[in-house]
């Protein structure tokens, strides 16, 4: 199934929500969940250290290095695996990736927080694609300026095998977010793949 544009104004986003068939995503999740040099993070929040609430990786080329919250990410080389969906992904949106971020939330307790991703590295109109695998997980979309009452918030449900691309201006008007949720809910793991121009 191709990627559908979103009704969103101001923004650029796309959903396929069967980009990996159900089999292919689960023997990706527990390849990834083993292979993978997870990690927990802390980060400066309002100049405090904590931990962040998931474990994160940053794979990608040498040179794509990474302001993330305050931390300074070295990536980790390829691993087959991701070399394979990162092929997958740049055919389904027509875009290099020099590197992936991976998050894992081990349950519903873990998330993430309201944000933007528009750290300088990512240039001026950042494309991220977004694979998700797991247990389905609510995303969530609202506005940076809430005065802009045109800009209503949106939910997204992101299941194993979906694919969710952010283009153009979303970044600049669009806040986004993974809530905790109270529901049972087991892993959920999460891959943006992005371009980053090395900052030298
Ligand atoms: O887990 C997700 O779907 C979102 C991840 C995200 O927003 C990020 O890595 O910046
Ligand atoms: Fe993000």
């Amino acid at each position: 199934m191709p990627l559908q544009s979103l009704a969103l104004p101001d923004a650029d986003v796309l959903l396929d929500a069967q980009f990996l068939s159900l089999d292919a995503a689960a023997a990706l999740l527990s390849e990834l969940t083993t292979t993978i040099a997870w990690r927990q993070e802390p980060i400066k929040l309002f100049g405090k250290e904590v931990m962040q609430p998931r474990l994160t990786a940053w794979y990608g080329n040498p040179a794509a290095r990474y302001q993330y919250s305050g931390l300074a990410l070295e990536p980790y080389p390829w691993t087959p695996a991701l070399q394979r969906l990162r092929a997958q992904v740049e055919a389904a949106t027509g875009t290099r990736f020099n590197s992936v971020l991976l998050n894992l939330y081990r349950s519903g307790q873990d998330s993430m927080g309201w944000h933007v991703d528009n750290e300088p590295e990512l240039g001026p109109t950042p494309i991220i694609a977004s694979v998700s695998l797991g247990d389905t997980r609510r995303f969530r979309l609202k506005p940076r300026d809430p005065q802009r009452t045109q800009h209503a918030p949106v939910s997204l449900e992101l299941s194993a095998g979906s694919l969710l691309v952010m283009r153009g201006y979303t970044q600049r008007y669009w806040l986004h977010a993974v809530p905790k949720t109270a529901r049972p809910t087991g892993p959920r793991l999460n891959l943006t793949f992005r371009a980053v121009t090395p900052s030298s």
